[in-house]
């Protein structure tokens, strides 16, 4: 199959100076905020083609499939642009749970009326065991 023709929406997005745009993700079934991170147009492009929400890290700098490392994918179902084209809204299907720490959504805390920050969301799974437990055990310490 030849390369698909560059879409035409991704010209009228208005990249930031840095040539990203920030994306927010959503429950295409719940309506619930699932996380918000940044696109540059070549994880735009994957997202549309795989179908599959790919991201890019400025911390990392470098593009990111979201569940590459956990299997915590987002299955596609429709991208949305706002009305002057600097946000992205994703509507997907969630595997597994959105946040890295363990979370269905990152906004799993909210502002309390004492300005502290409290809780309100379950974890949906094993933060540690995910993102730190897949390698080889570390050998014990008294080993050999
Ligand atoms: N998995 C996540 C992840 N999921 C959701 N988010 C949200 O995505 C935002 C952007 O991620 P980054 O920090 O990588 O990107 P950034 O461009 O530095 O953004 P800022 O935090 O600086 O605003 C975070 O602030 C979180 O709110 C995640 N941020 C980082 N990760 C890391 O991504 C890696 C791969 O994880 P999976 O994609 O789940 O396999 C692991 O190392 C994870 O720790
Ligand atoms: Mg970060
Ligand atoms: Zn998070």
């Amino acid at each position: 199959m030849p390369p698909a023709a560059t879409p035409a929406f991704l010209r009228t997005i208005a990249w930031n100076a840095d040539g990203l745009v920030p994306a927010i993700v959503q429950d295409a079934a719940t309506g619930e905020v699932l996380m918000m991170a940044w696109m540059d147009e070549s994880a735009l492009v994957k997202t549309l083609e795989t179908g599959l929400a790919h991201f890019y890290s400025r911390s990392r700098r470098r593009g990111w499939l979201k569940g590459e490392t956990s299997g915590h994918v987002q299955e596609v179902e429709s991208i949305h642009v706002d009305c002057d084209a600097d946000v992205v809204l994703v509507k997907a299907r969630q595997v597994g749970g959105a946040c890295h720490e363990g979370y269905r959504s990152c906004f799993f805390r909210r502002v309390a009326a004492d300005g502290r920050l409290e809780v309100v969301g379950e974890p949906v799974f094993d933060a540690e065991a995910v993102y730190h437990g897949g390698g080889d055990p570390p050998p014990a310490p008294d080993a050999g």
